[in-house]
């Protein structure tokens, strides 16, 4: 492909294009009675069954999406990823997150340079530091056992530490490594996020940690000042030594705040924001609560899932039908949103991460040589936990849009509960609505189901469902350290290969600079008008009047004697 032509000028796209129609034709009902279909479309993996016979596809849709890949060059991109090229061209970067949990003794070049070292470095610098802080080597500065961690981060360095500290914080052997011990996260930069962060901790017990890639994330940063006053407020400036330490990988600004360079752990511009989890972004507060061990099954899971992905033929390779699908349902079906659906409370961070991955990385209006693409990309992602959703939106998911949906289901709960007298046990009376729901979607209710109900005539139309509701199910073994990586892994790949197909950039994301330029123009305003009371200026209309009513409601709030600081 030349380097300014667009995916949808091939010809396969337009015969994709010209295939919805063939589909169209069949309801779901008619494809799930191909007993042979349904077969083909099962596929597993080191204990992860994917069933994917209810997206609205037959064999031939499947052939005509490898076809596409091949056209975009999906295996030659992949490949590319793998060697390190610098295939995130606007910031001129590899994206090497696959580094991040490759075995100790791989090599992952880029620029010519095995980094595989450097990542075993900071792994076992924070093996060790974790242990020393479990231990009680590494004391407070009153001499006392940290046994609490605030993580200050946001975004790529908060969502997926927080995704996996939920998911295992009920997995028993990781509960036992945590006994006593607390992990806490701080992103918003709204000062109910510090109260409520700090709400029962004890400076002298507590280690803050400092996530940030850039270390100039405004609202990081303020929380992180605002750390450090809570900890030298209440033990003296030179406690900070003790108190605070960093990830990022910018350790000239990590310094300059005034944390001991040998207390911070580093990674590299190769590893992207929202797919830093397994850095020491992720590590480092998930081993100090967890221990390493537990932390390196995790890595273990995602880098299984690396060797699958770079290796498997995509008949069989689970990111890459997961990604060809998606590119199918939102290009060629139209469906503009996708659902994640864990069955899992653990689970419950999971959509929210993904939501970031996702639509940071594929949320893009040009192709990866800057030309306007005349097709959308990206979907928009959203989900809770069954059966929580389907007491909430899952309405609108039944008869109202066709949203394709990911149910995810556990085999064995991490907290088996089965009462006396019940017939089955929680976790089987959760597992029957993730095994109901997806043929609810994909069969419906007819009127005449209802007519032989004999359900009143005015009630049928309000009680028929359409069905042919695409959805694609995953099935884990168990939900711990190892399987929470895998889980990771699969949907990073599944984004990546989107993006790949639709030939943009998924690792960059200028989209969010407009907003914090303005946010800049705002905050000096805000200044001028409080310090020097200056009026609001350059502003147009709206955020004129909005800002100055705030001005004037909010000048009653004390200001330098308004603290977060408990009184000590
Ligand atoms: O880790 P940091 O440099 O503090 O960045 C935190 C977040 O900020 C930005 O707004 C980016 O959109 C995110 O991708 C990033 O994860």
């Amino acid at each position: 492909m030349a380097s300014s032509s667009l995916i949808c000028e091939t010809r396969i796209w337009k015969d994709l294009r010209a295939h919805v129609e063939d589909i169209k034709e069949t309801h779901l009902r008619e494809l799930m009675s191909d007993t042979e279909r349904c077969k083909s479309m099962m596929v597993e993996f080191d204990g992860i069954l994917l069933d994917y016979s209810r997206q609205r596809a037959n064999l031939d849709t499947l052939n005509k999406l490898y076809n596409l890949a091949e056209a975009a060059h999906l295996k030659e991109k992949i490949r590319r990823m793998f060697n390190g090229e610098r295939i995130n061209s606007t910031e001129n970067r590899p994206v090497l997150h696959i580094a991040l949990r490759a075995p100790r003794d791989s090599v992952i070049n880029s620029d010519g340079k095995n980094v595989i070292p450097d990542v075993w470095q900071v792994l076992d610098k924070i093996r060790d530091f974790s242990e020393r802080v479990r231990s009680g080597t590494w004391v407070g500065a009153t001499g006392k056992v940290l046994k609490d961690v605030i993580a200050i981060g946001i975004g790529g360095s908060f969502l997926g530490p927080l995704f996996v500290h939920t998911a295992l914080q009920t997995d028993p052997e990781a509960i036992e490594f945590a006994q006593g011990r607390q992990l806490r996260f701080l992103a918003n930069v709204d000062p109910i996020d510090v109260a409520r962060n700090i709400a029962g901790l004890n400076p002298e017990t507590t280690l803050v940690v400092v996530v940030s890639k850039t270390f100039t994330t405004a609202e990081t940063m303020l929380n992180a000042r605002t750390l450090r006053e809570w900890i030298s407020a209440a033990l003296g400036p030179q406690a900070v030594a003790k108190h605070m330490v960093a990830v990022s990988t910018n350790l000239t600004l990590v310094e300059k705040f005034g944390i001991d360079p040998n207390n911070a752990f580093a990674f590299w511009d190769w590893v992207g924001g929202r797919y830093s989890v397994c850095s020491a972004v992720g590590v480092l507060p998930l081993s100090l609560q967890y221990g390493f061990l537990v932390v390196e099954k995790f890595l273990k899971g995602a880098s299984s899932i690396d060797q699958h992905f770079y290796s498997a033929p995509f008949e069989k390779n689970l990111p890459v039908l997961l990604g060809l699908l998606s590119v199918w349902n939102v290009s060629f079906l139209g469906y503009p949103a996708r659902a994640i659906l864990p069955y899992s409370q653990a689970l419950e961070k999971f959509a929210p991460h993904i939501q970031q991955v996702s639509m940071e990385s594929n949320g893009k209006g040009v192709s990866i040589d800057g030309v306007p693409l005349p097709y959308e990309t990206g979907e928009i992602d959203f989900g809770e936990p069954g059966t929580n959703g389907q007491h909430s939106f899952y309405q609108l998911i039944h008869q109202g849009r066709v949203i394709p949906c990911d149910f995810i289901g556990v085999v064995k709960s991490q907290k088996p509960v089965y009462l006396k007298g019940e017939m089955v046990s929680n976790h089987d009376e959760l597992m029957s609505n993730f095994f109901a729901q997806p043929d609810a979607l994909a069969y419906g209710k007819t009127a005449e189901q209802l007519l032989n109900e004999n359900v009143p005539q005015p009630l049928i139309p309000h009680k028929t469902f359409s069905g042919n509701r695409p959805s694609l199910s995953l099935l884990l073994p168990s939900l711990n350290a190892y399987s929470i990586g895998q889980l990771l892994a699969i949907y990073e790949h599944r984004i990546a290969v989107e993006g790949f197909v639709w030939g943009i950039n998924s690792f960059d994301q200028w989209g969010v600079e407009l907003g914090k330029s303005l946010a800049t123009q705002v905050r000096k305003q805000l200044h001028a008008s409080r310090k020097k009371g200056e009026p609001v200026e350059g502003f147009n209309f709206s955020t004129t009047t909005m800002l100055t009513r705030y001005l004037e409601e909010s000048a009653d709030v004390p200001k330098e004697d308004c603290t977060i600081l408990p009184k000590m």
